[in-house]
């Protein structure tokens, strides 16, 4: 890593896994794991960028001080192996977001990225941008993306209402991690998108229809197990094979619903990813619920029905 640009001056593309957090049986954070979680990535998955301790890891389930200790050991690991790793600092109030943020840069994160506050929800983009400014204070020159997920965090505010103008207010701001469903503000998003922006689509079940409007990359918690078979999407798609592109969406999206209609949340995706990968992940923290044994075997069964092997 220590021979590329800064990241700064690279600009995010391709598949991003948002990580599981390996925790022991007990229920405590797990770091042996996390370099042959990375190994995993890169070799089964030909997935080179990691975005922790977001929804996927279940970062609102964390302390503070786990959470230093996972960016920690997530970039350390990653040396070498990984492009980026982007580290999600969002907490639900500034002062734990800015430590999060100035830890960040101390361990050379790539970037970092930052979730609406949910308890208190801003209710219009202002107070949103201003809350985003302050976090980004507190690491100026590191890569800032905003993560717009509305479905979890209930602050529907246009993700295109708070990139507008945000390049004056935050100038390390560096793109958005989309995780809605409105195509319409996506598209604004990507059509205001300065050039070294990256804007990353993050409904894994929906990505060609965002690749078709201009995003630029994707960060879901599908590509940890399925981020072999969305590299043959994304190729196919760049080359103009819109209908190969779009069986395996169609195959991504037969696997998703069969999960969905039997309860799909961390706690199963988690047990899933556990069950394709033989990573030692461990369960969710409460008050998600680990998953039941047979529920997981049977979406595995599935994934390796409609999935061939990598
Ligand atoms: C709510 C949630 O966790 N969304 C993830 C990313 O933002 C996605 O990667 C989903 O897990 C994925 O699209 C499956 O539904
Ligand atoms: C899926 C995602 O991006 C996250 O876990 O935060």
């Amino acid at each position: 890593m220590s021979l590329m640009a800064p990241a700064a001056e690279r600009k995010l593309t391709g598949l991003v896994a948002a990580t599981f957090t390996p925790l022991t049986t007990q229920g405590e954070i797990n770091l042996k794991e996390i370099g042959r979680y990375i190994d995993y990535l890169t070799e089964k998955q030909g997935v080179n960028n990691i975005f922790v301790n977001g929804t996927t890891g279940e970062s609102m389930s964390l302390s503070v001080a786990e959470r230093k200790i996972l960016a920690e050991e997530w970039c350390q690991k990653a040396k070498g192996k990984m492009d980026q790793v982007i580290v999600h600092v969002g907490c639900m109030n500034l002062k734990d977001s800015q430590e999060l943020a100035g830890h960040a840069a101390q361990i050379g994160a790539d970037g970092i990225a930052v979730i609406a506050p949910s308890f208190f929800k801003p209710s219009t983009a202002e107070p949103l941008k201003m809350f985003l400014h302050e976090v980004a204070l507190a690491a100026p020159t590191l890569p800032f993306y905003y993560y717009h997920i509305p479905a979890v965090t209930g602050v529907n505010v246009l993700a295109s209402d708070v990139l507008e103008g945000i390049e004056e207010l935050i100038p390390s701001f560096s793109g958005v991690k989309f995780s809605g469903v409105d195509l319409m503000d996506l598209g604004q998003c990507v059509s205001y998108s300065q050039p070294r922006w990256s804007v990353l689509y993050g409904v894994d079940e929906q990505l060609l229809a965002a690749l078709a409007l201009g995003a630029h990359g994707a960060v879901g918690s599908t590509y940890n197990y399925m981020g072999c078979h969305v590299n043959e999407l994304i190729s196919a798609f760049d080359k103009g094979d819109i209908v190969q592109a779009r069986r395996i969406q169609f195959k991504m999206q037969e696997l998703l619903s069969y999960a969905q209609k039997r309860g799909f949340d961390v706690g199963v995706n988690k047990q899933l990813m556990i069950e394709l990968s033989g990573l030692n992940l461990g369960p969710p923290r409460l008050p998600v619920m680990p998953c039941p044994h047979e529920q997981c075997l049977c979406i595995a069964q599935k994934y390796h029905s409609i999935f061939p092997e990598c």
